[in-house]
């Protein structure tokens, strides 16, 4: 297990092997982190999310959202969703991202965790609309959460910390061997907000 703290290097691939994992620190200011999580929270469309797990609905408690260039239908957890258009916000979010990483997005899925007991179980974003081993760009604003990697096969785990308003950016073929969550607490009381840019092929 291993934490990680600043400087931040984001050429620096956090993961020993099987992917890339690269965490760029805080590339919004305080105030712009701010002003961003407010106009989602009041802006984006939430809903709650459901997936069918062993053959059940399930509804969450968390909120999602997907957005993107055209109104993209997408599959996941077995439940089709079809996407909005960008906002302003998410908009220039987005060409942010995108000049730091050198790389386009055409998506992007949205989670509202409205404190720490909700969060995301283990999983990775290789599902068959997503473009193979495209990078995927996460967003986080508001509350500071705890990450988590685990590799598929070696079991290994890796811990950091995703603060107000910093990106992540994981690529190559991280999502085939990599799972990662974010794990619920009692210690966050606070709501976060977080933003996966993805690129969506096949449409
Ligand atoms: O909230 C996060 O930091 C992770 C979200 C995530 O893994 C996903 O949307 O696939
Ligand atoms: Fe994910």
């Amino acid at each position: 297990m291993k934490l990680f703290s600043e400087p931040y290097d984001p050429n620096k691939n956090i993961l020993p092997h099987g992917g890339i994992v690269q965490y760029h620190g805080q590339l919004f200011s305080q105030d712009e982190a701010l002003f961003y999580f407010q106009s989602l929270m009041n802006e984006i469309d939430w809903e709650h999310d459901k997936a069918i797990i062993f053959g059940k609905e399930i509804i969450t408690k968390r909120k999602v959202a997907w957005y993107a260039d055209q109104a993209f239908s997408y599959t996941y957890s077995k439940v089709t969703k079809t996407a909005k258009i960008w906002t302003p916000e998410l908009q220039e979010i987005k060409s942010k991202v995108e000049q730091q990483l050198g790389e386009t997005f055409n998506s992007c899925l949205l989670n509202l965790y409205h404190s720490g007991e909700e969060g995301m179980a283990w999983h990775s974003d290789g599902e068959k609309d997503l473009k193979d081993n495209g990078a995927i760009a996460s967003v986080s604003f508001g509350a500071e959460r705890k990450f988590a990697f685990k590799h598929k096969e070696t079991k290994e785990k890796l811990e950091l910390i995703l603060e107000d308003g910093s990106l992540l950016m994981m690529g190559g073929s991280c999502q085939k061997n990599w799972l990662h969550r974010l794990p619920p607490t009692k210690k966050v009381q606070m709501p976060r907000i977080n933003l996966t840019f993805r690129t969506i092929v096949n449409q």
